[in-house]
Order: structure tokens, then sequence, then C-alpha cells
């Protein structure tokens, strides 16, 4: 279970989220959707740990992650896999070497290591990829370069910033099939995206407009003409936010 209890963050004077509310269960596959700049990434950056809230409470399970020290931040690490624009391939390694780099730092054997890159490589379709440098792939080859290191330690938790961005239609459905099946094998998945008509095993969509979560139009409607709750949307946000 994933779950976010008033959580807003700033960089400096800016508020990106605020006050944000939702409870994800484990198992699910949810799309975060939005503007640009309406803090899809934000929330993914904070399950990464990679952000700490200004205020508010995150729980992974039963443990709040908000405020982790170093070393419980590792730990906490080592169950998630994160794949985005903002952490690069290591360039100069090749493509083993960078699937490996997450085992390494947590110490595994060099047989462990030998298996699970392989079989990390071979599940994204990468296996002939060993020796070669990440420049030596495609744009979606290096995704899927990518999402073979972020699941490489067989992490509950996968988060992906905007998996199939720049892709064409076939990397694209490669990239997804392959969160959907990590998914169906039993990963809680999250994916902030603008392309959400590529995806087709959802359970959640959190809709994000300007730092809070929409509700949806299902919401809207049981909400009727009832005071509170969505009423505090103006009918201008809720338009843009949907593009109505
Ligand atoms: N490191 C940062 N420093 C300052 N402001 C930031 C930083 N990262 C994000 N922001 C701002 O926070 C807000 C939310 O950003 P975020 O990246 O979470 O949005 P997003 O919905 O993922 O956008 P996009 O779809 O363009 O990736 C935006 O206004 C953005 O400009």
């Amino acid at each position: 279970m994933i779950v976010f209890k008033n959580v807003s963050l700033k960089y400096g004077e800016h508020a990106a989220l605020k006050g944000v509310n939702f409870q994800l269960p484990k198992g699910s596959f949810t799309l975060l959707e939005g503007h640009s700049g309406a803090g899809k990434s934000s929330i993914l950056r904070l399950l990464a740990t990679f952000e700490t809230p200004s205020s508010g409470d995150i729980f992974v399970g039963k443990s709040s992650i908000a405020k982790l020290n170093r070393r419980e931040r590792a730990h906490y690490r080592r169950s998630v896999g994160y794949t985005g624009l903002d952490v690069q391939l290591l360039q100069n390694r090749t493509c083993f070497d960078n699937v490996a780099l997450p085992l390494r730092v947590v110490g595994q054997s060099e047989t462990d290591i030998q298996s699970r890159v392989k079989a990390a490589l071979a599940r994204v379709g990468l296996s002939h990829t060993d020796h070669m440098l990440p420049t030596e792939l495609s744009g979606g080859q290096q995704l899927r370069l990518q999402i073979a290191r972020a699941v490489v330690n067989r992490p509950a938790l996968v988060l992906a910033d905007e998996p199939t961005a720049q892709l064409d239609d076939e990397s694209a459905s490669r990239v997804v099939t392959l969160l959907e099946e990590f998914n169906r094998a039993g990963v809680t998945v999250m994916v902030a995206t603008h392309e959400s008509h590529r995806f087709n095993r959802v359970t959640h969509r959190l809709r994000l407009g300007d730092g809070q979560v929409l509700p949806t139009p299902a919401d809207l409607s049981q909400a009727g003409g009832r005071e509170g709750g969505v009423q505090e949307f103006s009918k201008d946000f809720l338009n843009k936010a949907y593009g109505a």
C-alpha cells in the first residue's frame, strides 16, 4: 500500500505539490496524468526518496519514507526501481556493467551478478548487448536497458517517468508490455506519462493539476451538487486540467 497524507513539496519558493492525498494498493498499476508541470515527476521522485516532502507523510507498506536517514534510505531503495531521464546510463561502461550497478552497490556476489544481469537483459530483449556501450544502442533500446537496471534487484515497486516519450510505436509498445509483465508478476507500478493511450493494464489513474490531485469525472458526477470536496476547484481550473 502506498499512502500520501497531505504531502507538499517545495523547490525553493515554488510549491510543486500542495497537500496531495491518495492511497494505492499493492500490486496496482497507476498512471499519473496531467499537464506539464502538474507535479507527476515530483510524486515519483518523492517515492524514490530523491526528494523529501516539505510537509505531510508518505507510507510505503507500513513504513513512513518521508524522513529516512541515509542508511534507511539505502535499504529502502533496494525495493524500488526507478527509470527516468534524470537518471542517466553510464556511457563509458558496458550495458552489462550498467545493469549490474545496483547489485554491485549492495555487495551482491559476482556469481549472482552474472546470472541476474543476464536474466534482466534477456527479459528486456537485450541479451546480445552485454559488451556494448549504451551509445551503440538506439533510443528505445537505451530505455529498455534503463528498465533492466531498474528491475535487476527485483523491486516491489517500479517507478517510470515518461517511459515511452520519444519512442516509435513499436519500441513504446515493448516498454509498455515489459511494465505490464512486471505488474502481472506482482510488482506495483507507477508511470508518469503524457501518453496514457499506450497503456492497457491500468488499475488506477491519478490526474494532477497545479500540484493537486484532481477529482476524476466519476467523482464529479457522484458528488453532484454536494458541498465541499470537489467544489473547491473552479470551473476554469477543471476545464484546463481535463482539456475541456
Ligand atoms: N528541481 C526543480 N527546481 C525547481 N522547480 C522544479 C524542479 N523540479 C520541478 N520543478 C517545478 O515543479 C513543478 C512540478 O514539476 P514536475 O516535474 O513534478 O511536473 P510534471 O507534471 O512531471 O511535468 P512534465 O510533464 O513536464 O514532466 C513544475 O512547475 C516544475 O517547473
